[in-house]
């Protein structure tokens, strides 16, 4: 599986798995086409896997820049969804993982370090377990009927 940087050409394709993953949400396209535009303040990156013969999106990671352009960046790791037929193969983790180095390193080149990455989820959302995992995020407030649900605030701090 290949991580690489998100493409105007794979919106589509991204767009077609968020519909599917995020069913409260509208308008995936568009959605997505408004934090494309926003580059670097948001940072898309896909997982490709060969299917068929053809490479193919099977999931993608959105990551904010919050707050600004800073020196000592912090990062939100705002979306995060893999293609429902491709999920518990490790894609997540892996698409986590290789991507945060990625952008760590345009962070460098920017001139800028990591300094903490938040990430908010739903209280009841597995997902929880994935950023502690690769992370080290931990729950550190909880908003109570926040979008569809209770959501949690996780805070890695120092990755
Ligand atoms: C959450 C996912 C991206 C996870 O992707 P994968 O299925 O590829 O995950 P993976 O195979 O790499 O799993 C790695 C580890 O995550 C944990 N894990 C993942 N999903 C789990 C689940 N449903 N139940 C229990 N554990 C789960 C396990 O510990 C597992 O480790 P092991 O294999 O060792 O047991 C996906 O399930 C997905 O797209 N879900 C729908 C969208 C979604 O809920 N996105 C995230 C929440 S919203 C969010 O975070 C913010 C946002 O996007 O707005």
């Amino acid at each position: 599986m290949n991580v690489r940087w998100m493409q105007e050409a794979d919106l589509p394709a991204a767009a077609e798995i968020h519909h599917e993953t995020f069913v409260r949400q509208q308008r995936s396209l568009e959605w997505l086409q408004c934090h494309h535009k926003a580059f670097p303040q948001c940072m898309g990156l896909v997982a490709e896997k060969e299917v068929d013969g053809e490479p193919t999106v099977v999931g993608f990671i959105l990551w904010l820049q919050k707050s600004g352009f800073r020196a000592e960046a912090v990062l939100e790791l705002s979306l995060l969804t893999v293609s429902p037929a491709y999920q518990g193969q490790g894609i997540g983790q892996t698409l986590i993982t290789t991507s945060l180095e990625q952008v760590r390193g345009f962070l460098a080149e920017q001139g800028s370090t990591l300094k903490h990455v938040m990430v908010t989820t739903r209280a009841d959302n597995a997902a929880q377990i994935l950023y502690r995992k690769t992370l080290g995020a931990e729950i550190e407030a909880t908003l109570s009927d926040f979008y569809s649900a209770d959501e949690v605030i996780m805070i890695a701090r120092h990755v």
